[in-house]
């Protein structure tokens, strides 16, 4: 495990504080959504599956979800097929999807299993086939106030958490790619589903106690091109005041950090994965990246991140174990 939080250059995160933040989450549920352009290099993606081993020594569970669109952008280039975004959104036909789902779940789901392996026998891959882990219905996309059909892309009408909690229970890393079947399997259809979807769908079913984005900018900007530093912190309320205004791949993942306070998630944060360690910084008192919280409840005091004095890294929240509960079901 050695250079995850101490780096040569001395540039690294903090051991102490990280560990004294993480502390705080013991038992709890965390999901880590890697997206496709937060796996710039080989690097990165070692830090990222040396990061979610260590919070599993610490004690947490972590779930990954991950994502791949520059890698089926770059796939589908060689192929010759083009598939545009409309809404952030793939425009997927049933050829498109069968070429998502070699990459995600064959390629990039691999690859990340294998990182994570490294370290020991933790991550099991798996798609939201296995198991009946997703089930998705036909997503509609939006543009220009018009509804615009995007084939096969999927929104996620359920989350099935045995394997999950099973696999969490015995210690493991689910590794989850974001193809989900039709939720009333008439033809054997399978959905491609954006993986913030999926990350935030399954953040609310497992009871996630945070959701952490990696992605390739520090934060949520309140304008695109930014001007100034990210967002450092907004509530759900805030949020959906801004999400009518937002543009390209923000839309799904903004409306997935929504989903997922909505659904009871404790705190989502937008981070920066092209940083090393950006994960564990997570958890240290200078956390970077745009932090979400759940609206206050209405004369209940603070809100339920608990948020004057926890520090700058995702707080924890006291609560029952959610991979005991789920096991237990
Ligand atoms: N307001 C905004 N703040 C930050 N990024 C934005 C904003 N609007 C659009 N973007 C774009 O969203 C991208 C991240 O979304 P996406 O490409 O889907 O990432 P990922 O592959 O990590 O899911 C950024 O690279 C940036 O170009
Ligand atoms: C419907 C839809 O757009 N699906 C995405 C799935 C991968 C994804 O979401 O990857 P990132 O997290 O790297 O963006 C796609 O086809 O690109």
């Amino acid at each position: 495990m050695a250079g995850l939080c101490a780096e040569p250059s001395g540039t690294g995160p903090d051991l102490l504080s990280c560990l004294a933040g993480l502390r705080a989450f013991r038992g709890a549920t965390v999901v880590l959504k890697f997206g496709g352009n937060a796996m710039v290099d080989r690097e990165l993606k070692e830090s990222f599956a040396r990061s979610a081993v260590l919070l599993r020594y610490a004690g947490l569970h972590p779930v990954v979800v991950h994502g791949g669109g520059p890698q089926i952008d770059a796939h589908l280039g060689r192929l010759g097929v083009r598939a545009p975004f409309a809404g952030g959104l793939r425009v997927t036909t049933p050829e498109v999807v069968d070429e998502v789902r070699m990459v995600l779940a064959g390629r990039v789901q691999r690859e990340l299993v294998g990182l994570i392996n490294a370290h020991g026998p933790f991550a099991v891959g798996l798609t939201g086939e296995d198991a009946g882990t997703l089930a998705a219905v036909k997503r509609w996309g939006r543009a220009d106030g018009r509804p615009v059909d995007l084939g096969l892309v999927g929104e996620v009408a359920e989350v099935r958490t045995g394997l999950l909690a099973s696999l969490l229970a015995d210690g493991r890393i689910p590794v989850v790619s974001s193809i989900a079947p039709a939720a009333d399997r008439s033809d054997g259809a399978v959905y491609n589903v954006n993986a913030d979807t999926a990350a935030a769908a399954v953040a609310g079913a497992l009871g996630a106690r945070a959701l952490l984005m990696l992605t390739d900018v520090p934060g949520l900007y309140r304008s695109w091109p930014p001007q100034g530093g990210p967002i450092e912190r907004l509530t759900a309320e805030e949020l959906a005041r801004m999400l009518p205004d937002l543009a390209g791949g923000m839309v799904p993942k903004m409306a997935a950090c929504l989903a997922a306070l909505r659904a009871g998630v404790g705190e989502v944060r937008v981070l920066d994965g092209r940083v090393p360690d950006a994960v564990l910084r997570a958890f240290g008192p200078a956390a970077p990246g745009t932090r979400v919280v759940r609206d206050p409840v209405a004369g209940a005091g603070a809100g339920v991140s608990a948020e004057p004095g926890a520090g700058a890294g995702v707080s924890a929240e006291p609560g029952a174990d959610p991979v005991a509960v789920l096991a237990a079901r």
